[in-house]
């Protein structure tokens, strides 16, 4: 397995125009998955970044799609309300005063944040929650989650309407069931069906950790799914990496040509992803 130096900054890497420009031609009408969790959403200057290079990606010809966490900011609302929150397998089990919760704080506070990020860099996103338009429908996950869903069916026409007009998505990972019910759904599970959905080029899973880290501590920079299933078997992945793993691998299955776990709180992360010869994080593909 490969490792790689992740200390390293977009501008020095792609030095030069020329330098950049094939990677700029690889991704021209691409799609572009980004699901950017509650622990990677940093200051209001990361956000900044963020944002920045979301509208650059933008103009080069990529058509972003942004679909976010927030479990840190619904942890806090939830204790100001004294609302106990309980975890199944990286999934918050949801009653309907936590669900209430949940979508004040991701559909209202998180989502805006990010829409306002974006338009301040001069894009022009859209903030969406999965309810909006029949982006997400969802089945009940499972009867010990409650109001948890997994999506069934999004809306993708709405999707290509929105890039067709230049606007870039940010969508709240909430859903509606087909009996009018709200379920909640992870972030990761969300963007990786819209990112199925869409046949996206790349979904970009941005989190608090620079890869999927071997048992030695390194990252991996590829890994095939059935390295996944080795690591996950050896415990090596665990945890959150679940979640995101299983996505990926779901993703693949689905459609995505690429998944790339990454750290959003690293400097241009997501361009040094998309343009660089070695990219970021660790790439997973079929
Ligand atoms: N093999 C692994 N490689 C990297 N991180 C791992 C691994 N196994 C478990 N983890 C944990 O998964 C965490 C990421 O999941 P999580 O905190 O749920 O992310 P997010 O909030 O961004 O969705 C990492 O911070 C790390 O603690
Ligand atoms: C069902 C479920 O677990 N929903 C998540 C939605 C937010 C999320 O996924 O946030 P992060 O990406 O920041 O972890 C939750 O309630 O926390």
């Amino acid at each position: 397995m490969k490792t790689r130096d992740m200390n390293r900054d977009w501008i020095a890497t792609a030095r030069t125009l020329s330098e950049a420009l094939p990677y700029l031609q690889r991704y021209t009408d691409a799609i572009v998955v980004i699901k950017l969790g509650g622990h990677a959403m940093g200051s209001d200057e990361a956000m900044d970044t963020f944002a920045r290079d979301v509208v650059l990606m933008q103009q080069v010809g990529v058509n972003p799609v942004i679909v976010h966490g927030g479990g840190p900011m619904i942890n806090q609302m939830l204790e100001k309300l004294d609302i106990k929150s309980e975890f199944v397998n990286g999934k918050r089990v949801t009653d309907e005063a936590t669900m209430e919760v949940v979508e004040m704080v991701l559909s209202g506070r998180v989502n805006k944040r990010i829409v306002q990020a974006i338009n301040r860099q001069g894009g022009k996103a859209v903030g969406l929650s999965g309810k909006d338009a029949n982006m997400i429908t969802c089945d009940p996950a499972s009867p010990d989650l409650g109001l948890v869903g997994d999506p069934s069916e999004i809306n993708v026409d709405f999707l290509h309407t929105l890039f067709n007009d230049d606007a870039i998505p940010v969508i709240a990972p909430l859903g509606a069931g087909r009996g009018g019910e709200t379920y909640n759904i992870n972030g990761d599970t969300a963007a990786g069906a819209i990112a199925a959905a869409l046949k996206a080029d790349r979904l970009l899973l941005l989190t608090d950790i620079d890869g999927v880290r071997d048992a030695s501590g390194h990252v991996v920079t590829e890994l095939t799914p059935g390295q996944i299933r080795q690591m996950t078997a050896d415990g090596v992945i665990a945890g959150g990496m679940i979640p995101k793993t299983e996505t990926a691998l779901a993703a693949i299955a689905g459609g995505v040509r690429a998944v790339v776990i990454l750290d959003g709180r690293a400097p241009n992360a997501t361009l040094l992803e998309l343009f660089t010869e070695h990219g970021a994080g660790s790439l997973i593909r079929a």
